[in-house]
């Protein structure tokens, strides 16, 4: 199997930490939209929405994500990547696509102990814990509905990399 792996989810759910973890245990290639559209721009992601507005930096992902995709490649996409119909035909077309749940708790702490606030400016301008509730109350549901297997991102890389590694396995066998 060479197709693509998505990881998608919220911001803070691992799917850098987990895809680079995942890469090395399957052998693929490691890309991450946000640090690829980064690299691009040559500009942080709080400096294009502030320089250019959140509908510039969409249009700079979806552009991303096309150019990045190709076979035997870990795709960590950026927390918004669902929010594009184009976005979501595009992942469930040409890969297989692993949505990381995690609770808001875990989420929360995750991003109070590593803000990183130049690739995750805020999105309603309300504290960390309010903002991970309210985004994925409003996002879950388009995670679901695009991923083709979801996946407990609560426990540590590895558990997530195991368990990623059986449900392709399983999907593989059925
Ligand atoms: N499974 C995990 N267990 C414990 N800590 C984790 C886990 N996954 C990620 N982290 C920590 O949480 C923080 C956020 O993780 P990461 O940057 O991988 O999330 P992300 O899904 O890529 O977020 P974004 O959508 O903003 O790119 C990191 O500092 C990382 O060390
Ligand atoms: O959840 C979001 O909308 C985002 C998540 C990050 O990965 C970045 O892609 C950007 O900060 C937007
Ligand atoms: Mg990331």
């Amino acid at each position: 199997m060479t197709q693509p792996i998505f990881l998608i989810g919220a911001r803070g759910c691992g799917k850098t930490t987990v895809g680079e973890a995942l890469t090395r245990a399957c052998g693929f290639i490691f890309i991450d939209t946000d640090q690829a559209l980064q690299a691009k721009a040559q500009k942080s992601i709080a400096e294009i929405v502030e320089e250019e507005g959140w509908s510039a930096f969409r249009a700079r992902e979806t552009a991303t994500l096309q150019s990045v995709t190709q076979p035997a490649t870990v795709i960590a996409t950026g927390g918004g990547i669902i929010l594009s119909p184009v976005n979501r035909d595009f992942m469930r077309n040409n890969g297989i696509v692993i949505y990381l749940n995690a609770p808001v708790s875990v989420l929360a702490e995750r991003l109070e102990a590593f803000p990183e606030e130049a690739q995750r400016p805020t999105l309603t301008g309300k504290p960390i814990s309010e903002e991970v509730h309210e985004v994925l109350a409003q996002r879950d549901a388009l995670y679901r509905q695009t991923a083709h297997h979801v996946v407990d991102a609560s426990g540590a890389p590895e558990a997530v990399v195991r368990e990623i590694l059986t449900a392709l396995q399983v999907a593989r066998a059925s």
